[in-house]
């Protein structure tokens, strides 16, 4: 009897416990709070003996805190609120430090009970036996305890029981914190998922979005409901979808990717996305794939823009250089291709150095400190620099030098512009010589002439020295001009400028002032008797033969010379005065040098004067012909007449032609004179003839304006038709250097006087530049010898060899020939013997007004 109630005993513990268990594990699948299971698991150990109580610590930071003790008193709870993991920290404390079991029989005897005997004393307890809840082998979770009222060890069952319950406590606490660490890892996600500022969405297998944040979906302006239907062809630009359809299947297919593409928002506008797909791997199947996009619009476009202004700038015309004034010395970091161009420096080796390498070897500290200050006070500025090229030649660099701040406004960079502005250079300084220099010579002109005048007679004047100018003038120059060319006559003077600037010193300007003129001005003069050899020397270097365009030449000069005195104001005036002293040279016979005096200056006025009274010349009738008679050398009968213009001025008295006939010709007055000397001349010879008083040519001078004038020819021969006067008896004297000027035109006029039977005579023969070529050419019928040459036709042999010459020259040519200016009977027979046809001079008659020469008419008897 007795052995079947133990039985039952045991039996119906056993059925609990199992229960228990079962309760247990029941507990721990529904994830009850971790509190409850544990509560439970002491329980069910303290079911199995009433003297034992049990406890559960678990291990939080280095320490243990109680988690469940139903049977412990709230002062027990208490007092091992927080036990250290420790030796000697009661049995827990010990066996979680040990991690091994712990069997303390009696706490008042036990060291490691030292601290808490009296709370389990106060429990009425005295054995404590801990086990540690180890995880993984190693891992201490917490520790589980059983109390006992009576000091002893654990029994074999007891120990059993601790290990049981021990198993249940690991796995219901590892179950919880498994629970926790995937709580915590799913909010995470969640966390990086909704609060991604980029879009971030999940798509299907199909493409379609399952799920999208709120990034994405305000990014495609889709409300999120509709989204989640739609495909995400839908968003993609459409020239890109087969190629973004391919990244999706390749992610979808297992392999990640990452691409950058083009979507439309609901509303249309573009975005450029850096897009990530990943594939959404569940329970080792591919469901679907992550996206994550970035949006690069921004990003690009700045890009984009920074790749233009790169490319702009590279392929600007102006050399462009960046220098970082941050570092040491300045140095470059960029040139763009025009810097490499025009200073012929690469960019490898201009990158890395100051840019004060392009000034080689000299330093313009002038051009450099406006940069240096510019830097400085982080400027911009704008200078001229002298640089130099790889190859060392030089270039002039217009630099325009800004400061470039970066994000936060600071200064660190500088940008250079570079424009290679040497042509303009050479331009202006070529501008500024043509300015101030004779293009056909060289030298100076009139403007330098006047500033160097000026600094010299302010020089000189301080130094008590003087300053002369010599004015020198080419003789016959208008004749070389006009015959030879204007490129033959241009030649001439660049040989003649070249003689006389040999002549002169250093400090010395010869300047041109013009045609043939020349101004030579010698400043610091200290003895003024010197000058007359100075100018000897011009003359003869200008008059020593030369060669031009292989024919041989020679030309003299006349010069004028004026000397600085303290009564000139202007100093241009010494160029005035040596003007008048040059033209007083070429009045007494040119090839000569005379010095300024002020009567010259009374002879200029003169000259105005008398410009201003031809003009009333005409009007007042101050004019009058005289008449020079002209007779056959052999037979010595009158066949000729030349008029000769006579101005017998009220007040001035007598003014010869020689003095007004050049004023006349500048004024050109002379147009309206000679045609009045052609009527009157041709009036008159009719009125010979008709009072039979004689039959003879009447020869006129005509100036060149005149007979150059259109309609010349046509109006003679009105004025001959007018006065009923046969041509015949009408001449023409023209000058050797008239015929010369345009000379088409010219033969063409002698043919039209020829046809119209008036004669022509070449007047002053032998003392301009006598072409035989022309004489060949033209319809000519007489030569008038210069009187120059008939003077000393007697005494000097070169003269009558010139003169015979001449004679057998026009015969030849058929020409016949008068010689003028015959003044003696010896001239007159020399001259009949040399078979000159025409005689004219004082030894027949002087030129007489009309009353006069009628009564020499009328008493002429050929000798
Ligand atoms: N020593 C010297 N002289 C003599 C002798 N026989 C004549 N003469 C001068 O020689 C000049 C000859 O005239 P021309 O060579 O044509 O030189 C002329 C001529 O070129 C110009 N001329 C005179 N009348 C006119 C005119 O009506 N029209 C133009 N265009 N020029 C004129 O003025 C120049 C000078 O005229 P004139 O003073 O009248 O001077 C005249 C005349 O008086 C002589 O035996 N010995």
């Amino acid at each position: 009897m007795y052995a079947v109630a133990r039985d039952v005993t045991k039996l119906v513990k056993a059925e609990r416990y199992q229960q228990a268990q079962q309760h247990i594990l029941e507990l721990i699948s529904v994830e009850k709070p971790l509190a409850e299971i544990l509560t439970a698991i002491c329980l069910m150990a303290e079911a199995h003996n009433p003297a034992i109580k049990a406890c559960v610590m678990l291990k939080v930071d280095q320490h243990l805190q109680i988690t469940s003790a139903p049977s412990l008193s709230p002062s027990y709870h208490a007092a091992l609120a927080n036990v250290p993991i420790a030796h000697n920290a009661g049995s827990c404390g010990t066996a979680a430090f040990e991690k091994s079991l712990v069997v303390v029989e009696d706490v008042t005897t036990d060291p490691k009970w030292l601290q808490y005997s009296d709370v389990v004393l106060s429990e009425k307890l005295t054995a404590c036996w801990s086990m540690p809840l180890v995880f993984n082998e190693d891992n201490v979770l917490g520790t589980f305890a059983l109390y006992c009222d009576s000091a002893r060890g654990p029994v074999e069952e007891e120990l059993e029981l601790m290990a049981s319950c021990c198993r249940f406590a690991a796995n219901a606490i590892e179950q919880v914190q498994q629970k926790q660490l995937l709580n915590e890892g799913e909010q995470r996600f969640r966390s990086l998922y909704q609060f991604n500022p980029q879009p971030v969405y999940v798509l299907d297998k199909q493409g379609y979005f399952s799920n999208i944040n709120n990034a994405g979906s305000q990014l495609l302006e889709w409300p999120l409901v509709e989204l989640t239907k739609m495909h995400f062809s839908r968003v993609i630009l459409n020239e890109q979808l087969a190629e973004v359809t391919e990244y999706f299947s390749s992610a979808i297919s297992g392999s990640p990717e990452s691409f950058e593409t083009s979507i439309l928002s609901r509303t249309g506008n573009q975005h450029e996305l850096q897009i990530t797909l990943i594939p959404t791997w569940i329970d080792g199947e591919i469901v679907g794939v992550i996206g994550m996009a970035k949006d690069v619009t921004q990003h690009l476009q700045t890009e984009k823009q920074l790749r233009l202004f790169k490319r702009a700038v590279d392929a600007s015309y102006n050399g462009v250089v960046i220098s970082d004034i941050t570092q040491p010395d300045m140095p470059i970091t960029y040139v763009n291709s025009a810097f490499e161009k025009f200073t012929g420096y690469s960019k490898k080796e201009s990158i890395g150095r100051n840019c004060r390498f392009l000034q080689g070897t000299e330093r313009d500290e002038l051009a450099i400190e406006p940069i240096r200050l510019a830097i400085e006070s982080k400027q911009e500025v704008s200078v001229i620099l002298k640089n130099y090229r790889k190859d060392g030649t030089l270039f002039w660099n217009n630099l325009y030098l800004s400061p470039v701040p970066d994000e936060a406004g600071a200064i660190t960079h500088y940008i250079g512009i570079q424009t290679d502005i040497t042509e303009q250079k050479k331009y202006e300084k070529e501008l500024a010589f043509n300015a101030s220099h004779d293009l056909l010579t060289g030298l100076p002109n009139r403007s330098l002439l006047r500033d160097r005048l000026v600094q010299n007679v302010k020089a000189s004047a301080r130094h008590k020295e003087k300053v002369a100018v010599l004015f020198i003038d080419l003789d016959g120059f208008k004749l070389i001009n006009d015959s030879l060319g204007h490129l033959f006559g241009d030649e001439v003077i660049r040989q003649v400028s070249a003689r006389i600037n040999k002549q002169i010193r250093p400090g010395d300007t010869l300047a041109r002032m013009g045609g043939d003129e020349f101004v030579l001005m010698l400043p610091d003069i200290k003895d003024i008797n010197q000058l007359n050899d100075h100018a000897e020397r011009v003359l003869i270097a200008i008059s020593t033969p030369f060669k031009v365009s292989g024919r041989e030449l020679q030309i003299t000069a006349s010069i004028g010379i004026s000397v600085s005195n303290n009564d000139i104001t202007e100093p241009m005036e010494l160029v005035k005065q040596a003007d008048l002293a040059m033209y007083q040279a070429k009045r007494l016979g040119r090839n000569n040098v005379q010095w300024y005096q002020a009567e010259m200056e009374i002879l200029q006025n003169k000259r105005l004067n008398l410009r201003a009274m031809l003009k009333q010349a005409i009007e007042n009738q101050e004019f009058e012909l005289y008449y020079q008679p002209q007779v056959e050398a052999g037979s010595g009968r009158l066949v000729g007449l030349e008029a000769l213009l006579r101005w017998q001025h009220p007040v001035q008295g007598f003014i010869g032609p020689d003095e007004f006939i050049p004023i006349a010709e500048e004024t050109g007055l002379i147009i309206e004179i000679g045609q009045w000397v052609i009527e009157q001349a041709a009036t008159y010879n009719r009125s010979l003839q008709q009072r039979g008083l004689a039959e003879l040519v009447m020869a006129v001078n005509i100036s060149s304006l005149q007979f150059q004038r259109e309609g010349f020819v046509e109006q003679l021969e009105q004025t001959l038709n007018k006065v009923q006067l046969a041509p015949k008896w009408f001449e023409l004297e023209l000058t050797e250097s008239l015929l010369l000027e345009n000379i088409e035109q010219v033969i063409h006029k002698l043919q039209h006087l020829k046809q119209l039977g008036i004669s022509i005579a070449i007047d002053d023969f032998g003392t301009g530049f006598s072409s035989l070529n022309y004489l060949k050419r033209l319809p000519l019928d007489k030569l008038k010898i210069d009187k120059s040459f008939i003077n000393d036709l007697v005494t000097d042999k070169k003269d009558a060899a010139i003169t015979r010459a001449i004679i057998a020259m026009a015969h030849q040519l058929e020409l016949k020939v008068i010689a003028e200016g015959v003044e003696t009977l010896a001239q007159s027979t020399l001259l009949q013997k040399n078979v000159c046809d025409e005689l004219q001079g004082y030894f027949f008659s002087r030129p007489l007004p009309a009353d006069k020469l009628e009564v020499f008419l009328k008493n002429y008897l050929p000798s």
